[in-house]
């Protein structure tokens, strides 16, 4: 189970430089057995181009405690394992730098649902948190960071399954999904998305939100108990 754990876990990984999420060793893609308790990430600032599933850390969520691996483990690591405790319908997590989603967050801005790329996969606003403190940085930065993203979802009543991204402000995103493969994807979306609201608030600065009639639709059509879009499993 782990192998195959570390497997999915590298490949997503290595996903987020071929999507350019990620310059040099910024992000990190994580995912967790729930029956072992046991999560998989990516060590802390190993090149991609040099990353091997032999280089995978393997850590309990409960306490933290590296089980199996010979590298440090992400930098990132407790807010990923925050993010686990808080949420049992997450299965995996990635962080990334990707360019237009962080211009999003140090710029302390939600991002609106402006058009139907954004409804597929997004049922809303994408949030951004608020500053963290002095005392949240200083101490514990990264369980923190994870405390205050578990904050803002719940304090802006938003659903993880319904919108698994958030914006760390003067930070970067944080995304989520079944596994890592699915966070993965929901960090490219996110990133397209972010671009696509850049420009078209330039264009259109007072720009309205997206009919709630064509959110339903785009989103539900995917994500709802009716979902058929694309092919039957
Ligand atoms: O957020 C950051 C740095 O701000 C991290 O994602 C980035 O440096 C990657 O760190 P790791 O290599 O995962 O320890």
């Amino acid at each position: 189970m782990l192998e195959q754990l570390k497997k999915q876990v590298l490949e997503a990984n290595l996903a987020l430089p071929e999507h350019n999420l990620v310059t040099f060793t910024w992000g990190n893609v994580s995912e967790i057995d729930r029956a072992s308790g046991l999560m998989v990430i990516k060590p802390s600032g190993v090149k991609y181009s040099e990353m091997t599933e032999a280089d995978m850390v393997v850590v309990e969520v409960e306490t933290g405690r590296v089980v199996e691996g010979t590298k440090r483990p992400s930098s990132d690591t407790d807010t990923h394992r925050a993010l686990y405790l808080a949420w049992p319908e997450a299965g995996g997590i990635v962080h990334t730098h990707s360019r237009h989603a962080t211009i999003w967050a140090q710029a302390g801005r939600d991002i609106p649902a402006w058009g139907t790329t954004h409804a597929d996969d997004f049922y809303g606003t994408i949030p951004c948190s608020r500053a963290m403190r002095d005392d949240e940085i200083i101490e514990r930065y990264e369980w923190q960071t994870g405390q205050v993203i578990i904050e803002t979802l719940r304090e802006r009543q938003i659903d993880p399954l319904a919108i698994p991204a958030v914006l760390v402000n003067s930070h970067g995103p944080f995304a989520w999904g079944k596994s890592a493969q699915d966070a993965v994807h929901s960090a490219v979306v996110l990133e397209e998305v972010a671009y696509m609201a850049l420009f078209s608030q330039q264009l259109t600065p007072q720009l309205p939100a997206i009919n709630p009639a064509l959110l339903d639709k785009h989103y539900l059509r995917k994500h709802g108990k009716d979902a058929w879009y694309g092919q039957k499993e």
